[in-house]
C-alpha cells in the first residue's frame, strides 16, 4: 500500500536518511526504533506524504506519490491514520469533537456519522470521556483518543509516533493490544517506539518485523529482540 523504494531524505541539505527501503502491505506490523533523532518521525512523515523524498520513489496505493497532484494527496491521507507523538488536538474542542475532526475536515456529516464515532470512543475506553477538554484528559487518555483520531475514516494503513510515550506499563500494553487487534483486521500496522519491551511483548503476540535506523540506514534489527 505504501512502499518506499531507495529513499533519501535530508534537512538544510544535510543528509539523514538513505537508501531507505520498506513495504507497508495489507497486513503487516513494523516496529521502527532507532536512537532519538535518527530520523523515525521523520521516514512516517515520508510514509504519509508530508515530506517529499530527495531521491527515490514512494508509492502510495499503487501510484507514484510525485506525479499525484495536492487534492490527490488529501485523498489519498484519508487512507492513512496517523498517532502524532504529540497528539495535537484542538485545545477548545472536546475530545468527541477532536475525534471526529478528520470527518469534519473531509465534509462529512457528524450526525450520519454518531454510531461511529461513539462506538470507536467506546472501543478505546473513553466513553465517559467525550466530553472532556484535552487538558482535562490524562496522557493515556489523551493517546487513545489520539489513536481514535487516527482511525475515524478507517484507513488501511496505521503509523503510530511513540503511540505510548506519556503512559505506564499497563497503559502500554493497553495501546499494544488495540494496536494489534487493528492488524489482526488486516490493517498495516507502523509503530515507531523506543520502547524495547513493548516491542519484545508484541512480537509474543504479532508477527511483527523489527526496524531499526541506524546512520541514515534501515536495517532489520538483531535476535537481541
Ligand atoms: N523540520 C526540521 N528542520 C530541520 N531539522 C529537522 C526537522 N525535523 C527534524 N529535524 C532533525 O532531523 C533529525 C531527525 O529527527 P526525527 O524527529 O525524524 O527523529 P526521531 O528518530 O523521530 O527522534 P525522536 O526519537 O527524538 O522523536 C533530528 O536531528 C532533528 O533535529
Amino acid at each position: 500500500m505504501i512502499e518506499l523504494s531507495d529513499v533519501r531524505y535530508g534537512y538544510d541539505g544535510t543528509a539523514l536518511l538513505t537508501d531507505i527501503n520498506l513495504a507497508l502491505v495489507p497486513g503487516s506490523f513494523h516496529f521502527l526504533t532507532g536512537p532519538s533523532g535518527a530520523g523515525k518521525t521523520t521516514l512516517i512523515k515520508l510514509c504519509y506524504l508530508e515530506l517529499t523524498p530527495s531521491g527515490g520513489q514512494v508509492m502510495a496505493f499503487g501510484r507514484p506519490a510525485s506525479r499525484m497532484r495536492r487534492d490527490e494527496i488529501a485523498m489519498l491521507r484519508r487512507r492513512v491514520g496517523v498517532v502524532h507523538q504529540d497528539c495535537r488536538f484542538l485545545d477548545h474542542m472536546n475530545l468527541r469533537d477532536n475525534v471526529a475532526l478528520p470527518l469534519s475536515v473531509a465534509g462529512e456529516s457528524l450526525t450520519a456519522h454518531r454510531a461511529e464515532i461513539d462506538e470507536l470512543i467506546a472501543w478505546v475506553g473513553l466513553a465517559d470521556r467525550a466530553h472532556a477538554l484535552p487538558a482535562e484528559l490524562s496522557g493515556g487518555e489523551r493517546q487513545r483518543a489520539a489513536l481514535a483520531r487516527a482511525l475515524i475514516l478507517s484507513p488501511d494503513v496505521i503509523l503510530a509516533d511513540e503511540p505510548t510515550g506519556n503512559v505506564d506499563w499497563e497503559m502500554s500494553l493497553k495501546l499494544l493490544t488495540l494496536l494489534i487487534e487493528l492488524n489482526r483486521m488486516g490493517k498495516s500496522v507502523l509503530i515507531a517506539s523506543h520502547d524495547l519491551n513493548l516491542i519484545r511483548a508484541a512480537k509474543g503476540q504479532a508477527n511483527a518485523r523489527v526496524l531499526r535506523l541506524r546512520a541514515g540506514r534501515l536495517e532489520m534489527a538483531g535476535a537481541d529482540l
